[in-house]
This record gives C-alpha cells, structure tokens and sequence, in this order.
C-alpha cells in the first residue's frame, strides 16, 4: 500500500496551523485526515486527563511527564500507523522539546513527510493571543526559539502575509509537482540538553 503523505505544519501556537489544515481539508482534491495534539488530548483523552488533572491537582507541574510523555509518543505513533494505512495526514501539533523532535524523527524517518515551516512575527503572535483570548499572552513567544530552530523546510508560509487559503493552495502545489520532500530527510537527532 502506499504510504499516506504527512503535511507537517511547523509553526508556534497561533502561527495559523490549524487555519492552514481547515483550509486544505476543504478542498477536494486531495483528501486528508486532520491529527492535531489538543484534538488528540482533549478528545481522546479527556476522562483520562481529567481523572489526573483532578486527583493531583496540586502537583500538576510535577511528575506527570511520566504519562503525558508516552501519550505523545502514542500521538506520533498514530501519525505513523495512519501513514501506514495509506491516510494522507495534516499534523498540527508543537514540537517544544528536543525529546519529542527526536521522537518524532525516529518513528517518522522513513515516511514521506512535507515539512512546512508556518511562521509570523513575535508582535503579531501576541496580537493574536490578545484577540483570540484562549491562549495565554506569551504561549507562543516562550515556544519560538525551539519550534524555529528548524533551517530546512520544503515550504515556508508566512501566515502574517498569505492567507489560509493561499497557504494551503501553496502546499497543493507542492503536492502536486510530484516532486520529492527532503527537508524532514535532512534533519538530524538533536542532542538533548535542557529544554
Ligand atoms: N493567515 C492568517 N492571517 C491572519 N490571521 C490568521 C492567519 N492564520 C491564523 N490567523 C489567526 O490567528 C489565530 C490563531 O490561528 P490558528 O488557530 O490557526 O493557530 P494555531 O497555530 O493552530 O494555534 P494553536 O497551536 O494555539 O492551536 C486565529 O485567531 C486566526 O484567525
């Protein structure tokens, strides 16, 4: 079977991912399943999330990347089974540590990803904060310098310029030159300090 396609969005929160992924699951042409990290959580999860958040309440910065580390790697996981199965794939999720980027790399190497740098100025991320009011002012600056440290993409989107859909049209065509992704190829493990 031929491996679904991985459009991998790369981009802080309120960089414009998920505008980006409504608009190229609206389209026609290509069909794709949309696997954010917040859906994955939220959906999936909740009760179990919930049922910690709850019961360790006052402790909830404390050890419990002891779980929510493993649920991530499921997360990445399924990314690949899906690929597997031949599902095209938007992924929208942050990638803030080095942990996860190497995890990420590891199970996905071998897939063909499309890696998408989706970027905009630290003023205008606050800004958005501000007016969306469902994130906290500063979410995304303090993600930045790890979420960008990326210098390889297949595709840069600057979302303070290009709308969702001309963002979204622009990955289409990528798509639909056939041409091969060798950005997320390039990439190496990072080693792991302090993140
Ligand atoms: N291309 C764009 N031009 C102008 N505003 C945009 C653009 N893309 C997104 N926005 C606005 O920025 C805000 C955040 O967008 P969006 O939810 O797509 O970001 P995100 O990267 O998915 O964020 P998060 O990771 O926090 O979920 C929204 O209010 C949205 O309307």
């Amino acid at each position: 079977m031929k491996p679904g396609l991985i459009v991998f969005l790369n981009g802080t929160s309120s960089s414009g991912k998920t505008s980006i992924s409504t608009e190229l699951l609206n389209q026609n042409e290509i069909s794709f399943y949309h696997l954010s990290i917040d859906d994955f959580f939220n959906g999936l999860f909740h009760d179990y999330i919930n049922f910690i958040n709850t019961k360790y309440a006052e402790d909830v910065q404390g050890p419990t990347h002891i779980i929510i580390e493993p649920l991530i790697t499921l997360f990445y996981s399924t990314i690949k089974f899906m690929s597997v199965m031949g599902t095209n794939i938007v992924v929208d999720t942050v990638n803030d540590t080095d942990e996860r980027f190497n995890t990420f790399l590891g199970l996905l190497m071998d897939h063909p990803v499309l890696l998408v740098g989706v970027t905009c100025s630290k003023e205008e991320l606050i800004r958005r904060e501000k007016l969306r009011g469902d994130r906290e002012i500063g979410l995304a600056i303090s993600q930045y310098d790890k979420v960008y440290c990326l210098n390889e993409y297949d595709l840069e989107l600057n979302t303070e310029t290009l709308s969702p859909d001309e963002c979204a049209n622009l990955i289409l065509n990528i798509i639909r030159s056939n041409r091969e992704y060798s950005a997320f190829k390039k990439l190496n493990k990072r080693s792991v300090g302090v993140s």
